[in-house]
């Protein structure tokens, strides 16, 4: 116990999966500050892949070409939960990866496998190296990045709940158009064969159409004080 001896609480895996607009970027951040553990936006680093194919031309509609360039970019992800920060070949991508032409994009280059294989790596050394603990949140974190995270949370949110939260963010949006956008997304990421959108069976599932961001918070962080005292 030479290097846990200064520790407080044991380093502490938690993995938060879910569709798009279900609370996971709020939620982590969050629980991940309140905490003082590391934070890993997964969702940002295959935004950030789908910049650089989009940036370079590449035919975002020909997996091969995809796989032949996946291992390319350099993709650096920052994991200090109140200051997300991401880069790809030392540039700073973090607005350039939120274009509408990114998000329309980025389910078809992330069910590329090579991509996958690629990201999946990087996230899992990024999780090995959080001395204190992390909160990666995704798609496929607890089904296949981080099968055995101490905690593994599945949010879900009807798809008006959600439809109303994005089109907030993007002002004034039409709620239907962004719907149906969300609902696109999440059958393509579900139905890819390498490790879609689902829920682990270890998995606790929170609905949070009906809670506030502050409830979930608060939800999250009772499951893992709940786990780490039970370890
Ligand atoms: N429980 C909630 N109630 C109301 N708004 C929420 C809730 N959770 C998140 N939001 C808001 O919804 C939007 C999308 O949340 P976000 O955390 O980015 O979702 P995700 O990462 O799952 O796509 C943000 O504007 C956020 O503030
Ligand atoms: N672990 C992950 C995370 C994201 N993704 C992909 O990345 C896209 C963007 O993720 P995101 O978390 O930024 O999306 P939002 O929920 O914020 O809209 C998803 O629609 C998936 O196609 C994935 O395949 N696996």
């Amino acid at each position: 116990m030479e290097n846990g001896a200064a520790r407080t609480a044991p380093a502490v895996i938690v993995a938060i999966d879910g569709p798009s607009g279900t609370g996971k970027s709020s939620t982590s951040k969050a629980v991940a500050a309140q905490l003082g553990l590391s934070y890993l936006d997964t969702g940002a680093q295959y935004r950030a892949i789908t910049w650089w194919m989009v940036s370079n031309g590449i035919d975002i509609t020909d997996p091969t070409a995809i796989a032949a360039v996946a291992g390319k970019p350099e993709i650096v992800s920052g994991t200090d939960p109140s200051a997300p920060a991401i880069s790809v070949d030392g540039t700073d991508v973090a607005g350039p990866i939120r274009t509408q032409e990114v998000t329309s994009k980025v389910s078809a280059v992330s069910a590329v496998p090579e991509v996958r294989a690629r990201i999946t790596e990087l996230q899992r050394s990024i999780a090995a190296g959080a001395e204190d603990g992390i909160v990666v949140e995704g798609r496929d974190i607890g089904t296949t990045v981080l099968p055995d995270a101490d905690l593994k949370i599945f949010l879900t949110a009807s798809p008006e709940a959600r439809a109303a939260r994005r089109s907030g963010e993007l002002k004034g949006a039409d709620v239907r158009a962004t719907r149906e956008a969300l609902l696109k997304r999440d059958a393509a990421d579900s139905s890819r064969k390498t490790s879609p959108l689902a829920k682990a069976d270890d998995a606790v599932e929170v609905d949070t159409s009906d809670l506030t961001l502050q409830q979930v918070i608060e939800c999250v962080v009772t499951l893992v004080e709940e786990k780490r005292a039970a370890e």
